[in-house]
């Protein structure tokens, strides 16, 4: 059986700019009528009482978004924000105030994997919800029909090599039969660690400085999917 390929989102997928300069700033401008209006539904305040505990037992909502808020700031990785995020995306896309870019390259090479018989999935810090958002209103289309098996932070941080053998578990496949695609060199070490087979990308427009040498910490290096042969070992 063909390798299946594991693709990252941010920076390897799509560009970053889009995760910062739209995505980001929509939902910290949404999120305080979300929590108004959606505040009370269970799965909405089962995320929104984490954040609180989290917050030594805070519990105004006004307090709860502020604290969301600066977490976006921050670009915490965290799985309530991530969540929470998913879900006030999903207004922005169906009303159509934005779609999703996909790197053209990106798009090429996933139809061409997907005809050839490559399993492709997605590990992203965005929920799974969100990343089925992306895909499914991607610049270039559905794209969601590509993709066998999506993964977030529920099974694990993206620097945490115990993410990926759950991944490869959950996938059926030794962690060997596996290809990481990401622009984290840190996220790469983890699943080379876990025996996943990995290439850095190492996109111009993301990283203008290229992460070439010490940088790549030994993994295979290219600028565009157009790059990356998933035969080579
Ligand atoms: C899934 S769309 C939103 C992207 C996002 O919130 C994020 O944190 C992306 O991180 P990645 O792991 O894809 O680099
Ligand atoms: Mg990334």
């Amino acid at each position: 059986m063909k390798p299946t390929i594991l693709t990252d989102i941010e920076g390897t997928t799509s560009s970053i700019s889009f995760v910062k300069d739209v995505l980001f700033p929509y939902a910290r401008q949404a999120l305080p009528g979300f929590v108004r209006a959606r505040g009370n539904e269970p799965q909405v305040r089962h995320w929104l009482d984490q954040v609180a505990m989290e917050n030594g037992g805070v519990c105004q909502d006004a307090m709860i978004v502020e604290t969301l808020q600066g977490w976006i700031d921050q670009d915490r990785k965290h799985t309530a924000l991530k969540a929470l995020q998913g879900m006030v995306w999903e207004a922005g896309y169906r009303s159509g105030d934005f779609t999703a870019p996909v790197y053209p390259d990106a798009v090429e090479a996933l139809r061409r994997w997907d005809a050839e018989g490559y399993p492709l999935a997605v590990y992203s810090s965005g929920s799974v919800p969100a990343q089925r958002l992306l895909f499914g209103n991607s610049d270039a289309g559905d794209l969601l029909p590509l993709f066998h098996a999506f993964f977030d932070t529920a099974v694990g941080h993206k620097r945490e090599p115990g993410s990926y053998r759950g991944i490869a578990r959950s996938l059926g496949r030794e962690a060997g039969d596996v290809l990481f695609l990401s622009d984290v060199v840190e996220e790469l070490d983890a699943a080379r660690e876990a025996g996943m087979r990995t290439v850095l990308v190492d996109r111009r427009e993301d990283y203008p400085q290229p992460r070439t040498g010490e940088a790549a910490h030994g993994h295979a290096r290219v600028e565009s999917f157009a790059g990356i042969d998933p035969r080579s070992p």
